[in-house]
Order: C-alpha cells, then structure tokens, then sequence
C-alpha cells in the first residue's frame, strides 16, 4: 500500500491559487510525479501546487519543501503555497515567524495578521544562463522573441527573471484582451526556455499598480501566482516603469511585493484561505507508483 494512502492533507488556496499542502516531516516518503497527479486528479485534493513538507535541512530551519506541479512536474518556488505552509505550520502555536527551503534557498516567513503573511521571496537573477535561457541576451529587460506575424506580431520582448523558478513577463495595455490559454502552453514550451516557464501578462495601471494574468508552467491558467506577481514587480521597476512596491492585482485578489534596496530581496505579502482537512482514499494510488 502507497505510503500515502489515508495520509492527511489541509486543501487552501492563497488568494485563488489552490494548494494542498501535505506533512510528511518524519514520513521519509518523496512524492513520485505519478502520485502528484493522482492527487490532483481527485476533486478533494485538486491543486495548482502541492506543497510537501520534509524534515529541515539547514539548521536553523523549521521545513524543507518539495514542490509539485499539477502535471508532476517539481518547481524550486511557489509564494502563495508558502504563505499557506507558513499558515499551517504557525496556526496552532504562539509563533509570528519561521523560516522554510527549498532547492533555491531559505524563505523567511512572518505572519501579519490571522491569515496575511509575508514571504521573503529572496534576490531575483537575470544573468541569461540563470532564467536560464538557451541562448546568450545581453539586457534581460527585454529580449528578442515574439509570436505571430513577424511584421505584427502578437507579444514580444518579454522581461525575464529568475524567482527560484523561470518567469518571463509580456507587457501589454490589458491583459485580458490576449488569449493566453492557447498563447500560454506555446510560450511555456518555447525552445528559448530550456526548463520551461511561467507566462506571464502584466499592464502598467500606474508606477504603484500592475494587473497580471499567469499561465504557469506545469499547471496552466491559475487564479494567482506569486512568484509570478514577484518577477513582474522586479521587472517593472528594472524598467523604471514603476516603483520599488507596488500591489499586483491577479484574478484571485491582490499582492503586495516590495523589492527592498539594503539586500535586492523581494518581500510578497498576501492572504490564505483554509478550506478543508481529508486524508487521500488508499484506492488513489492504485497504479501510481
Ligand atoms: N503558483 C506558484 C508558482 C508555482 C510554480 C510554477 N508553476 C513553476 O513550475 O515554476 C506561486 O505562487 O509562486
């Protein structure tokens, strides 16, 4: 029987983006991509992310976090999943704050009120070879790749930023006057993006303001997406199209990301939800190995 099978889990969402988040500190079971996709198969467990906690590994730690995509797939970050893991591991203690890892490093997280947290998100990369890209962009403000007709084309010259996970930002007047569940898998897949990436739209409303809409690598249209909300507000203001902090406004409410001189870390504060608690049905694993 699957070391999962009538395992617990707490189903959230943070500001839309569904996440389960599933305690396996202790359990020494690593989540295989065939049983990520059975959990998110099932409408109890339906996620964006699926946030699996593991015993710590700096010290100093309190979790160490694997990342699993709806299609299996692993990512190195996901904000709105931290600030739901930052909730389930502060909401029956006297803690304000902790710190959780992941591949891509440590994130500070402090609670604000009842159910808003702020994520140190860390420092953003733009070198080309961190996004990474396939191939050498001096400016990573804006690169040279467009869809449709050459002389009209589509969307073109995104920002790219490395937020502990590939990102690449198209800047438009609306965003929802573009249609990105068919545009969105076509640029995830785009051979300039050797391991993929998160699509994003973003519009100017002002130099406090941006609007964006997300296709996410591995689990397509999402209501929200941190570290996507993360990369936009470092790439406009990169642009000087806006200031250091700004509110982002997703389908599913809003961010506040400041990107802090002192360190270039960048701070991302929003709400959870909690939805429900249910252990996985032992019959979910049946074939998923
Ligand atoms: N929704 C997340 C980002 C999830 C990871 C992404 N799909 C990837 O593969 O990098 C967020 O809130 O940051």
């Amino acid at each position: 029987m699957s070391a999962l099978a009538n395992h617990p889990f707490a189903k959230m969402n943070g500001i839309g983006n569904e996440i389960v988040v599933l305690d396996l500190r202790g359990a020494g079971h690593v989540v295989t991509p065939a049983e990520a996709r059975a959990i998110a198969g099932h409408p109890r467990s339906r996620f964006d992310q699926l946030m699996v906690l593991h015993a710590p590994v700096t010290p100093g730690t309190d979790a160490f976090m694997r990342i699993y995509n709806t299609d299996g797939s692993e990512s190195a970050a996901c904000g709105n999943g931290t600030r739901c893991v930052a909730w389930h591991l502060m909401k029956d203690g006297d803690r304000d704050s902790l710190t959780l890892e992941t591949s891509a490093g440590l994130l500070p997280s402090t609670r604000v009120d009842e159910l808003t947290f702020t994520v140190d998100m860390g420092a953003p990369r733009f070198g080309w070879d961190e996004i990474p890209l396939a191939e050498a962009f001096r400016d990573t403000r804006a690169i040279e790749l467009q869809i449709g007709p050459i002389d009209a084309p589509i969307l073109h010259s995104p920002s790219v930023v490395n937020m502990g996970n590939p990102h690449a930002i198209f800047w438009v007047d609306d965003v929802k006057a573009y249609d990105l569940p068919t545009i969105g898998p076509l640029l995830e897949n785009h051979p300039i993006f050797p391991e993929r990436a998160n699509i994003s739209l973003a519009a100017v409303k002002d130099r406090r303001h941006l609007d964006l809409w997300v296709w996410e690598r591995g689990a397509g249209i999402t209501r929200a997406c941190g570290s996507a909300a993360c990369a936009a507000a470092v790439a406009a203001a990169r642009k000087n199209l806006t200031d250091r902090e700004v509110v982002v406004s997703l389908p599913g409410g809003d961010l506040t990301i400041t990107w802090r001189e002192s360190d270039s870390h960048v701070l991302m504060t929003g709400a959870v939800a909690f939805e429900w608690e249910d252990r996985f049905p032992p019959q979910l694993f049946a074939g998923a190995a």
